[in-house]
């Protein structure tokens, strides 16, 4: 029988069961009083009521003169009414109304007499041809709010103009729910304060600073505690002062079943394990837990399946002490651009690219590796696959809960084809100029990018396929997949390919045949990319068997993944471009210069993020930066090569 170290209660199950498991040992709101000045963004603990009217005297409304309205009845164009320096009062707006006064004429509406002028208000007679009705032009006490009415319900956030308000009406201190204090404790023999140079085998603490932020989001008050060694007893001692300080524990990594992974037991030492195992995925190994009437939570170590497990199952607890809900992001429906498989056994969170091209949103999953920190950073949203799926086909739709409103999803220039650090040089330069736009690319490789565009789920994607009969680049594709037209092939730019090699090339490796030799190792990229068409098409045209390449099969999907792998000394040579050898330091043995256009489909043509493309592809600014990467060659970028009708 396989180990099974953890059990696999279905999540909604498991946080329903905490949440209930909670509420019975007194897990709940507390209640502290603020200065409303201090409130803002806080959540009131009780209905707040005003104590004094607003306003709280009757107050003009306008610059002008109090008048009793009745002494303008019966002014018209044609039969105006005089008033005499007695009956009426200067005032501005916002003066108390004085006294034998019930209306206010704006300064706008009074005529003087022949003779006189503003100079002698309030010394003149004045003319006025309209009446006035009582309480005209006059805020009368209460206008606003009476003195015993109900400004706030409880559970609600305070915003900027309730503080207002409750200084109008004379409150000063207001009841709110103390913010949940939230202690985060690292542990981890390898984990150590981040620095700039890290040894091999030191993990930067990274996670708490993550973990601070989120709840911080949400409305509670993260305590960072300091980084805790893999020893029970220390670890036990952290979380003995934690759960006595905070009312939710967050005890980093140790979730799972390594040999140095204590949490459980230190968890039931202290207070009781409630859940270990979730049937979902990042995340299986989280902990729920409690001591008293504090949450624990063992949260595991990898930071993308601690984020998840922050969201599903410590935001809840946050709510539940604030007795109101977080602010989440929008729940959309989008046509998944690429499949993604699922296992039976969880439900799966996948981060995703979320884009919109024509009327449709599109979603494109990122790496799902639990390590992959900055797949949070490039994503748009999470899509759900719930347990007892086995995931999606291309084209199906799912659902994904938004991580940036929809309004900037629907602003973005979704590319999708092709990689080259110059579509992220092109983000920044059409962000810069265009700061309502912006772009989200996702990396398939060139063919990649023509069946997004097949679909109809593209803006723009850099393709450089080489045609073997021809010897010309990308048109004969664009020939083959768009019979009936439809899209344009613009110019970019010409690059230089070729083999990325140690710095100095310590190997003297001149052609992909010297990596047929005993003990070389390449790493090569994924099947449907420009760059591996080319590493075909050299070994095809050498007679050069690739069995006989170490590594030819490790695939890896950027020039900057390949040249992080050889700079690390993972591999001896990858095929990439110089800009990325370059980048990485390494050595660079040219193999050929390439021709990188952009496919740009017709229904995409005419949005104001192609045309920012277009701006940016003809600009100084982008020339220049090109430049200073290095290996690209720029003839006319933006110009149309042929228009596919
Ligand atoms: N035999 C098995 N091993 C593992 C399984 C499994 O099912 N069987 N599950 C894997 C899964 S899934 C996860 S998730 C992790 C959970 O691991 P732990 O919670 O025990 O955490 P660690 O192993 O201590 O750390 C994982 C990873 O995260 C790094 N880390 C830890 N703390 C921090 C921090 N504060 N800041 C940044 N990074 C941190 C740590 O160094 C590790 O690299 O277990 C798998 N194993
Ligand atoms: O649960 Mo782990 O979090 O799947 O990576």
């Amino acid at each position: 029988m396989a180990f099974e170290y953890l059990s696999n209660v279905a999540l909604d199950e498991a946080v329903s069961g905490f949440l209930a498991a909670l509420d019975e040992r007194g897990f709940a709101p507390r209640k502290e009083y603020v200065p409303v000045g201090e409130a803002l963004g806080r959540v009131t603990a009780e209905p707040l009521y005003a104590a004094i009217s607003a306003p709280h005297y009757h107050a003009c409304a306008m610059d002008g003169i109090a008048v009793a309205a009745k002494a303008t009845f019966g002014a018209t164009a044609t039969t105006p009414v005089t008033v005499q320096p007695e009956d009426y009062i200067v005032v501005d707006t916002g003066d108390p109304l004085p006294e034998s006064c019930d209306a206010v004429v704006m300064i706008e509406d009074v005529v003087f007499e022949e003779g006189h002028g503003i100079d002698e208000l309030g010394t003149c007679p004045v003319i006025l041809h309209a009446s006035i009705a009582p309480w005209g032009n006059v805020r009368q006490i209460g206008e606003d709010i009476c003195a015993g009415e109900m400004l706030l319900t409880s559970n609600v956030r305070i915003e900027p103009a309730a503080m207002g308000a409750m200084l109008a009406a004379g409150v000063q201190q207001v009841g709110v729910i103390a913010r949940p204090r939230v202690g985060i404790i690292p542990t981890g023999d390898e984990v150590v304060e981040p620095s700039a140079n890290p040894k091999p085998g030191d993990v930067m603490e990274f996670n708490s600073t993550i973990f601070s932020g989120m709840v911080r989001q949400w409305g509670a008050d993260p305590v960072a505690y300091p980084i805790v060694a893999d020893k029970p007893d220390l670890v036990q001692k952290a979380l003995v002062k934690a759960v006595s300080e905070c009312d939710i524990v967050l005890l980093n990594a140790g979730s799972s079943a390594g040999r140095d992974d204590y949490s459980s037991r230190v968890v039931a030492a202290v207070g009781e394990v409630l859940y270990h195992g979730i049937a979902m995925k990042p995340g299986k190994p989280a902990i729920l837990g409690c001591a008293a009437n504090t949450a624990i939570v063992g949260v595991p170590g990898y930071p993308v399946s601690g984020i998840i497990v922050i969201e599903q199952m410590v935001k809840p607890l946050i709510e539940k002490l604030l007795g109101c809900s977080t602010p989440g992001g929008d729940r959309v429906k989008a046509t998944l651009a690429r499949p993604c498989t699922s296992s039976l056994k969880y439900e799966e969170f996948v981060r995703v690219r979320v884009g919109k091209v024509g009327d449709k949103l599109v979603a494109t999953p990122l790496s799902r590796g639990a390590g992959v920190v900055t797949s949070f950073v490039k994503a748009d949203g999470i899509m759900t696959i719930p347990q007892n799926s086995e995931g999606y086909e291309a084209g199906d739709q799912v659902d994904v809960r938004l991580l940036r409103p929809l309004a900037d999803i629907e602003r973005s220039l979704v590319v999708i084809g092709s990689h080259d650090p110059l579509i992220d040089e092109i983000a920044q330069l059409i962000h810069k100029s265009n700061p309502e736009l912006s772009v989200a690319s996702t990396h398939v490789g060139s063919m990649g990018g023509i069946v997004a565009a097949k679909r109809g789920e593209n803006h723009c994607g850099g393709i450089h396929l080489l045609d073997e009969a021809t010897g010309t680049y990308n048109e004969p594709y664009l020939e083959k997949h768009f019979p009936k037209g439809g899209v344009r092939q613009v110019e970019c730019v010409y690059r230089q390919q070729g083999l990325m090699v140690a710095p100095g090339n310590p190997l003297g490796i001149q052609s992909l045949a010297d990596l047929t030799r005993e003990g070389r190792r390449f790493v090569n990229r994924q099947k449907g990319s420009g760059t591996r068409i080319l590493s075909d098409f050299v070994c095809k045209r050498d007679g050069i068997d690739t069995g006989a390449i170490y590594g030819y099969d490790h695939e890896e999907f950027t020039h900057t993944a390949v040249a992080a792998l050889v700079e690390a000394g993972s591999a001896d040579a990858g095929m990439g471009i110089y800009s990325a050898a370059k980048m990485y330091g390494l050595g660079f043995v040219p193999v050929c210069e390439e021709q990188y256009d952009l496919l740009i489909p017709d229904y995409a043509w005419d949005t104001p993020m192609v045309q920012a493309l277009l701006e940016v592809l003809a600009s100084d600014a982008f020339r220049a930066r090109m430049e200073e990467l290095g290996g690209y060659r720029l003839d006319h970028p933006g110009r149309v090569r042929r228009h596919f009708e």
